[in-house]
């Protein structure tokens, strides 16, 4: 199901490119080698990087997290949600944050879509993939018939739902921050207002719980996207095998504008690998998109995109250029390589009885 994962060594100091990351991993494939509290805190960059992410620690975003860094060459500051761990960022408190993106069964992370696309201080750096699987796990001694509540976070639930309701009737689900927050709070918590939990393997060994049932996700290919985040100014290098993020906003009441905006990528032989609309919020009916492009903003064909964009859309918010997790080449379709878009320019400037204008 899942290729093995390569975990990463240190990712760079901010200023530079962090390093590539390449394929889905488990959590039970990813190392912590100690050191870290699991304190939710917020803090002052101190001289090494620091990571916010998703926590505390057990959480699937803590995997993706280890495979791009360490504990002994990163400060890691597990925050109780996205908007905090991207708002450290935000505020120069952390260096980067890792957030989850993209469930292969859940679809989209709202907050992340829409925390991203809402200024212009964030930056996507790079991605990672984590193959999630769940657990449904309980205080040592629990009986899976003694199970009525389980605590989980809603992605979680949403994975695990057909199982859940062909094993118990009538169980209600009381959401968590994380699932390692719901695995923390039973393992901690005189009377949580919950007796089970799902979440990682790993997890529920790190917080003492008793796996009740194993493989309990609807889906066992299921895997989570996650990005690093950092601020603007850090894109990294074009690699051949890369994504750009983009937020765009269409004209209101025009026909076609959404082919028209389309048509911007298909021209310029840039295939689309995630497209999904977000209401905008203020009235019904309008919506914003969400976009990720094949290419990197250094290539020729991504940029005549993006100038096209920016001619037929009023809001076009550009949200990084990094490094796929899959390592996947971009496929160019004759015509649409550097060195073609390069000929054209120096076709129509000699036409034009210009400098060579390369
Ligand atoms: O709760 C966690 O462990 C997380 O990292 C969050 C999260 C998510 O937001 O989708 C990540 C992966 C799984 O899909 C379930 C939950």
């Amino acid at each position: 199901m899942c290729a093995h994962g390569e975990r990463y060594g240190p990712a760079g100091a901010v200023g530079r490119s962090p390093p590539a990351t390449l394929t889905v991993v488990t959590a039970e494939e990813t190392t912590r080698p100690g050191g870290q509290t699991g304190k939710q805190t917020d803090g002052a960059v101190g001289g090494r990087p620091r990571y916010a992410y998703l926590g505390p620690e057990g959480t699937f975003t803590e995997s993706a997290l280890l495979q791009v860094t360490g504990p002994e060459e990163s400060d890691l500051v597990p925050c109780t949600d996205v908007v905090t761990a991207l708002e450290l960022v935000r505020g120069h408190e952390a260096d980067y944050a890792v957030v989850p993106i993209e469930n292969s069964v859940e679809g989209g992370v709202n907050v992340t879509l829409d925390e991203l696309s809402s200024d212009d201080s964030l930056s996507i750096v790079g991605e990672m993939l984590v193959a999630v699987t769940f657990v449904l796990c309980a205080r040592p001694g629990a009986r899976l018939a003694d199970v009525g509540r389980i605590s989980t976070h809603p992605h979680a639930w949403a994975q695990c739902r057909i199982w859940i309701t062909s094993h118990f009737d009538g169980v209600v689900h009381v959401p968590a921050t994380s699932t390692a927050a719901a695995a923390a709070l039973l393992a901690s918590d005189e009377d949580p207002g919950f007796d089970a939990v799902l979440c990682s393997e790993l997890s529920a060994r790190e917080y003492g719980l008793e796996v009740l049932a194993r493989d309990v996700a609807d889906n066992p290919n299921a895997v989570t996207r996650f990005v690093l985040v950092s601020r603007p100014g850090n894109t990294p290098e074009p690699t051949g095998a890369d994504k750009t993020s983009l937020m765009v906003h269409l004209p209101d009441n025009e026909a076609g504008a959404l082919l028209r905006m389309l048509e911007q990528f298909a021209t310029r032989g840039v295939n689309l690998s995630r497209i999904e609309s977000r209401p905008i919020g203020d009235s019904l009916g309008r919506y914003s998109f969400s976009i990720d492009a094949e290419g990197h903003v250094a290539e020729e064909r991504l940029q005549a995109a993006l100038v096209g964009l920016h001619r037929v859309c009023p809001t076009v918010r550009f949200l990084g250029s990094y490094p796929r997790a899959d390592g996947v080449p971009t496929q160019l379709r004759p015509g649409t390589s550097d060195a073609d878009f390069r000929a054209a320019r120096q076709w129509l400037a000699r036409l034009l009885g210009r400098d060579d204008e390369s």
